[in-house]
């Protein structure tokens, strides 16, 4: 029928070529999968999409003298690369005898390649993955046993904000040479058949950046990003049944077409497509990554954009903006161009055209998580708090563990829907992807302690202080919650009737006090002045507090503990008079304290009131005294003075504010 026939003309163009098989029980399986496939509506919307692709020297009149010397500078670029190529690996046009390999094509969704994009055409079936093995798995784990020879495990190996292991091929030089055979052999001429477009000769190949990469379950993943050349090969090293998880990740597929291939196997494709490899929860995922060049071929929008972001890493806004602008001008749908043209705008304060600009990529691809997730970080800056949810949940169903978004996507849940326990699941999905991400564990330490999870809240705390980025925070908020908890303990000390009572509760609540303690302190010597003053008026008032606790098991100890709390502010009349009263209680003798306060210097003279004998302190001490005068003159009728507000802060590390493209 015409909708069976438009249903499998839509699986074709995303490159899915072989019809869903259809017994009664699979067939309503397979259209939820192509339900899945929403994101195949941009493909047609832009049909015919290389539209508006222009030659890059054409543009010179109207762009002026910057810009021809920026391409001038592109070619001489592309030179030097091509030449660099040549020292490290393989340039020629491989075996006139290698086989052509049987691949199957994916299409790359809805946007051409961003150089030459158009010379390419719909459906844009450039992603090839061998049907057959390009060597034996024999000879793939063979090259493994070689690059860890050369200990390619050694090194680690940055993804954008995750880590792999492996090195680059340039530092395993038998590792090397064995990749360069296997260029010469069969890749060579495998790659360049599969690219007639652009390949006008095997021998204009050029390999550069080849890495071995190793997937564990500590280093899983990769960001989903695109490769930095025209043409990006994958090759797999280890046999599947080595690993659990992995594969690659094409995003315009999603996660459940992942092209997973055996040792020996191969993709190749063009570099602008975003994709990345897939987590890897068990064993170990070898592969060789490798970009190429074409020497009779300038990658301008490339180089355009890449000069582009070194001038935007340097604080060069305005030239960065420019080279974006320049690229847009050679091919208006390059969609990392436009990312890249947003974050510029926006890093300018021009909010709306950033946003106009984001809206065009996500036009082009509606499932770039990158995209979507600047896109709330965007409304999230124009205040629109209830469309950033949204677009940080539509960039969640694409990329449902990115760290730093379900981070973002917890703090707008708890901003927007008041949500808490949505708020604390994500900030823990965001910790499962990435253990060590502090804010998120800061975050999570704050919500678990307005839930009142105390011990789950102190083991983020701690966590997150340990991090320098959020340390103050984190700490701030530690301190916060075991003054809560001393506080908890202490509810009701008032109606305690014996001393030992009183001085169970009170040995208890300390042990909450003192981490309070030591954390203040511990904050008063990182945080900036501001919250170092904050903290030292919190300590001054909880060391009140713990010397009145204190003294009623161990006046000694209280002592000490109010002379801190003097030296701290010399100037505070009630403290001076509690540790008056202590010290006329040593050994119940009371000229002894009357010394030591006189010991402790002029204030002590001026601030006490002396016209009340210390003698009439002694009783004070002396749990029970069972008046509540008694009591009051403790100060422990009512909870500690230091904790009576709660206000957990989570505002200070806020949300992940970068845009990412
Ligand atoms: O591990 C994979 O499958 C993808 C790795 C990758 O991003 C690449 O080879 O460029
Ligand atoms: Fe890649």
């Amino acid at each position: 029928t015409t909708s069976e026939f438009e249903d499998r003309l839509d699986l074709w163009r995303r490159g899915v070529h072989e019809p869903p098989k259809c017994s009664d029980l699979t067939c309503s399986a397979d259209l939820a999968a192509r339900a899945q496939f929403a994101r195949m509506l941009p493909v047609l919307r832009h049909r015919g999409g290389s539209t508006g692709v222009v030659e890059p020297r054409s543009l010179i009149g109207k762009l002026g003298e910057e810009y021809a010397a920026a391409l001038a500078l592109n070619e001489a670029e592309h030179a030097r690369d091509c030449e660099k190529s040549c020292a490290s690996f393989y340039c020629g046009e491989g075996l006139p005898d290698s086989t052509l390999l049987e691949t199957r094509e994916i299409s790359m969704g809805s946007v051409p390649p961003e150089d030459f994009a158009s010379m390419f055409h719909y459906p844009l079936d450039l992603i090839k993955v061998t049907r057959e093995p390009v060597v034996s798995a024999g000879e793939a784990s063979r090259a493994v046993a070689l690059a860890k020879a050369e200990n390619v495990d050694g090194n680690v190996f940055p993804s954008g904000k995750y880590k792999l292991g492996g090195d680059w091929l340039v530092h395993l030089h038998g590792t090397r040479q064995w990749f360069n055979h296997l260029l010469e052999r069969t890749l060579v001429r495998n790659i360049a058949a599969s690219f007639p477009e652009i390949v006008t000769n095997a021998s204009t190949l050029r390999a550069h950046s080849v890495a071995m990469l190793k997937y564990n379950s500590s280093h899983p993943r990769t960001d989903v990003h695109v490769d930095n050349g025209i043409i990006a090969l994958t090759f797999a090293l280890s046999n599947r049944s080595n690993y659990k998880g992995g594969g690659t990740y094409f995003e315009h597929l999603g996660e459940s077409n992942l092209v997973e291939m055996d040792a020996g196997h191969a993709t190749w494709r063009p570099g602008s497509v975003r994709h990345g490899g897939h987590r890897v929860t068990r064993g170990e995922r070898y592969i060789i990554g490798a970009f190429f060049l074409l020497s009779d071929r300038v990658e301008h929008v490339r180089r355009l954009k890449n000069r582009g972001s070194n001038f935007r890493a340097e604080g060069d806004v305005a030239t960065a903006a420019t080279h974006f602008k320049w690229a847009l001008e050679i091919n208006p749908k390059c969609t990392t161009c436009l990312k890249d043209l947003a974050e510029a705008l926006v890093v300018n304060g021009t909010l709306d055209a950033a946003e106009g600009t984001l809206r065009m990529a996500l036009d082009l691809l509606p499932s770039d998580s990158d995209a979507l997730f600047s896109l709330g970080v965007l409304l999230s800056q124009k205040g629109d708090h209830r469309a950033a949810l949204e677009a940080y949940r539509q960039s969640a169903a694409v990329n449902p563990d990115d760290a730093e978004l379900l981070y973002n996507l917890g703090l707008k849940l708890q901003q927007v829907e008041g949500s808490q326990e949505e708020e604390r699941r994500m900030y823990a999905r965001a910790l499962e992807a990435d253990p060590s991400f502090a804010k998120a564990h800061c975050n999570l330490g704050a919500a678990y302690a307005e839930a009142g999870d105390d011990d789950k809240a102190e083991h983020h705390l701690v966590a997150a202080s340990q991090d320098p980025s959020v340390a103050v925070t984190a700490l701030q908020n530690l301190a916060m919650l075991y003054e809560k908890r001393a506080q908890r303990g202490l509810a009701g000390f008032g109606a305690l009737k014996t001393r030992e009572a009183a001085i169970d509760v009170s040995t208890a609540a300390d042990v909450h006090l003192s981490n309070a303690q030591k954390t203040w302190d511990h904050l008063r010597t990182i945080a900036p002045p501001d919250v170092a003053r904050m903290a030292t008026s919190k300590l001054l008032s909880l060391l009140k507090t713990r010397g009145r606790l204190v003294a009623i098991a161990d006046i000694p100890s209280a002592i000490t503990i109010l002379e801190q709390a003097t030296a701290l502010d010399p100037s505070d009349a009630a403290t001076w008079q509690a540790l008056a009263r202590a010290c006329s209680l040593v050994g119940d003798n009371v000229q002894l304290g009357m010394t030591r306060l006189k010991d402790l210097g002029g204030f002590a003279v001026k601030l006490v009131p002396w016209g009340l004998p210390a003698v009439l302190f002694a009783g004070w001490m002396v749990y029970p005294a069972l008046t509540p005068g008694f009591k009051q003159s403790l100060g422990l009728e009512s909870p500690p003075p230091s904790g009576k507000t709660f206000e957990f802060d989570k505002a200070d590390v806020g949300e992940v504010p970068e845009l990412k493209s």
